[in-house]
């Protein structure tokens, strides 16, 4: 059983979103990860293999044994922390490298042991094309497939209430990645197209207009590495620090996602919704940039995309990872020619994608 789940870019409201402000996502066609599995050949020991890592390891059911409490149920999916604590031990002996995404697999694979009631061993394979650690949601993806991949291998796959325990689960496995996640990457990594999102209070998926995939996105990746939990606290702190400016930009960050989600409406081709797209673009960019989390050299790609006459922002966390480039359809393409090789002549690295496709898939 094979499955295959894309990265996202938040379009518009990252962090205000951590606020209670709408933001909309869309998945990448183009990056994924995908996560096979297969019984094992040996009954009693399990391996997993995750790639981006270059690390691999065997587990013999043995050794889960006394890590497996007996009071506790599937449904009942958010990290606790005695279960977590136990597996980090093993992990952290087994193998520093890769330790994160191991606690997750482990810790989900103890709930369908307890919930089956039988050892089922198993070998995993996990690859990405997702830069990780970069704002194109590789976590969420990660989560989601392995949440999905678990839940429909060890139990009953006609259960219906898989969509919605797998959402759960995949959540749980965000949190034990990130602390505190807002919900929106494993959402839009899970059921694809578009998503609007306020946290724990509406979210709504759905398939953009036709044109809207027309429309062609540039991801550029600054090579500054940064970490998500650091720039949502660095918000947070000046956030107490400056909370009628911070406030205002949040109000503003809503109101563009809610001028995205009209235009998306009112536009019936991608060269009339380009300039109304790449001046929410620009605006919310300039809110990012009051909350702190833009970059030199995210300003720096923003000034090189302009002078192509495209529109850029950073998507995701911010202080380094990607931006999300919107490409003016009205530039010729051998003229846009011009645009990729300065990227390249500044040393950055870009994806030519397309959002909005599917979301999480399954292969048998
Ligand atoms: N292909 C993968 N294999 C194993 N773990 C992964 C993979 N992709 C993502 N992860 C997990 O997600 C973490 C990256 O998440 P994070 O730093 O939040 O960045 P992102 O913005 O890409 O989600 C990795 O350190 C790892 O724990
Ligand atoms: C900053 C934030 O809004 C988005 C973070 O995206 P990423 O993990 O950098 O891909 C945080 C969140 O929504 O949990």
């Amino acid at each position: 059983m094979k499955v295959r789940v894309p990265g996202k870019v938040i379009l518009f409201g990252e962090h205000s979103v951590v606020y209670g402000k709408k933001a909309i996502a869309a998945s990448i066609d183009e990056l994924a990860v995908t996560a096979e599995i297969k019984s094992s050949t040996n009954e009693k020991i399990s391996s997993i293999a995750l790639e981006n890592f270059g690390a691999s390891y065997e587990i013999a059911n043995s050794q889960l044994l006394d890590k497996m409490p007996s009071d506790i149920s599937l449904v009942d999916c958010h990290p606790q922390n005695h279960i977590l604590e136990s597996i980090y031990e093993y992990a952290t002996e087994t193998n520093i490298i890769a330790s994160v995404p191991l606690i997750c697999i482990l810790y989900i694979y103890i709930f369908m042991v307890v919930e089956t009631k039988k050892f089922i061993p198993f070998d995993l394979i996990v690859s990405s094309t997702i830069p990780m650690g970069a704002g194109l949601g590789s976590s969420a993806s990660f989560s989601v497939a392995i949440a999905s991949i678990f839940i429909k291998y060890f139990m009953n796959p006609e259960i219906d209430r898989h969509q919605d325990l797998t959402d759960r689960w995949a959540f749980t496995l965000e949190k034990i990645i990130h602390g505190n996640p807002s919900g929106v990457d494993n959402k839009i990594v899970h059921y694809g197209g578009l998503l609007s999102y306020v946290k724990q209070r509406s979210e709504v998926s759905f398939q953009p207009p036709e044109w809207f995939h027309s429309l062609k996105f540039v991801l550029v990746d600054t090579m500054i590495p940064r970490d998500t939990k650091k720039m949502v606290n660095n918000v947070s702190i000046k956030f107490q620090r400056r909370p009628k400016l911070l406030g205002d930009s949040f109000k503003k960050m809503d109101e563009i996602s809610n001028k995205f989600e009209q235009f998306l409406k009112i536009f019936k081709c991608e060269k009339m919704a380009f300039s109304a797209i790449s001046n929410l673009f620009s605006k919310n960019q300039h809110h990012l940039k009051v909350l702190g989390v833009s970059h030199p050299v995210i300003e720096k790609v923003i000034t090189i995309s302009k002078k192509h006459g495209h529109q850029a922002k950073l998507t995701g966390g911010g202080g380094g990872g990607f931006l999300v480039v919107l490409i003016n359809p009205n530039v010729d393409e051998k003229d846009e020619v011009y645009f990729y090789k300065e990227l390249t002549l500044n040393g950055f690295k870009y994806y030519n994608v397309k959002l909005g496709g599917k979301g999480l898939q399954f292969e048998e």
